[in-house]
């Protein structure tokens, strides 16, 4: 199995990003290590404070973070970074090449039940014409990414990673310490039986998401003509990670649950790296207007529709809207 820097060198991915997803990973190998001592004590639970979005923090999601930005801010690559637990973009190097964006963990809510969690991360040219203090470098839209992945700390820890030459899987080995390659150029199939949405917001949700999920659930005795399955992992990752190894739709679509907040997931850090994943493996990553990575963000934790997975599905999906 090829290690990690050699499978990047074979795809060209030029030195200087290659030192930079080394760093990101030195970080993620340390929080896969704290996670899986997480319930010997001491850092499962919350914490008594809220991030920018009102959401209380866990305690793991705030030590994700801390050794995230640490180690980010200190390589010299990277001349600032933005994150789900912070409020606003932090400055690293004024001469760093890069921006990254992260969702240091993902799934929080598993994290007391033991369950699947994982880091997201998005990466961008840092404009040269923009101090490190402003937050406005992070506006660009997800098709400028240069690179995009997700660690995932499940039974294996796993790297899925682009650079925009396809989808990869890599393994953490922890007898030499570094990450395999054990897939490259992952495929989502075309078509699927399978769909991943929280149906307990059913009520809330927009009327061509009511009518499409009530014909997947008629199944053969339905307009689909086929039996469909439900998964719902409730991270991201998860479901993502499923959808890239099997096919699937995954979505979180506009409700009015709370009329302030109509999508739930998060365009920088969740949003835009996973749409990069999929359109990098065949798949197809909307909303029910357009393509995710066109949009144009206007502020670091904007939230947005999704709807991604195996191209026909997803068609199929948006054609409700229509
Ligand atoms: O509470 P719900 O509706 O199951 O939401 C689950 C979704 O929320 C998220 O957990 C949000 O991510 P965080 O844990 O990073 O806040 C997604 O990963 C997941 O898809
Ligand atoms: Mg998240
Ligand atoms: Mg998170």
């Amino acid at each position: 199995m090829q290690r990690l820097a050699p499978a990047l060198r074979q795809d060209n991915v030029p030195l200087d990003l290659i030192s930079l997803i080394k760093t990101i990973l030195a970080a993620t190998k340390e929080i896969s290590f704290r996670v899986s001592q997480a319930h010997l004590g001491g850092l499962l639970g919350s914490t008594l404070d809220e991030n920018i979005q009102g959401e209380v923090q866990k305690k793991l999601d705030v030590v994700a973070n801390e050794l995230f930005k640490d180690i980010l801010l200190e390589s010299g690559f990277v001349k600032a970074i933005s994150s789900e637990e912070e409020d606003t973009s932090v400055a690293g190097d004024p001469n760093g090449k890069f921006i990254v964006s992260f969702d240091p963990l993902d799934g929080s809510s598993n994290i007391d039940i033991n369950s699947l969690i994982g880091t997201i991360f998005s990466i961008h040219q840092a404009p040269e014409d923009m101090a490190a203090d402003n937050p406005d470098m992070f506006k660009q839209p997800g098709h400028k990414q240069v690179c995009a992945g997700y660690v995932l700390y499940g039974p294996s820890t796993m790297l899925v990673m682009t650079t925009g030459k396809g989808t990869h899987f890599y393994v953490l080995d922890r007898t030499h310490g570094g990450y395999l390659l054990v897939e490259r150029n992952v495929q989502v199939p075309q078509d699927t039986q399978e769909f991943a949405i929280n149906m307990s917001n059913q009520r809330f949700w927009q009327q061509p998401m009511k009518n499409y999920i009530h014909d997947l659930v008629l199944g053969e005795k339905g307009p689909r003509g086929k039996n469909f399955n439900m998964r719902w992992i409730a991270a991201m990752v998860g479901d993502i990670h499923r959808v890239l190894t099997r096919g699937g739709i995954f979505t979180y679509p506009a409700d009015n649950k709370n009329q302030e907040k109509p999508y739930k997931l998060r365009l920088m850090y969740e949003a835009n790296p996973m749409s990069f994943l999929i359109e990098q493996a065949g798949g197809l990553a909307m909303t029910s207007q357009g393509r995710i990575m066109d949009i144009e963000p206007d502020s670091i934790h904007q939230r947005v529709e999704v709807i991604m997975g195996s191209k026909n599905e997803v068609e199929t999906c948006l054609s409700y809207y229509q």
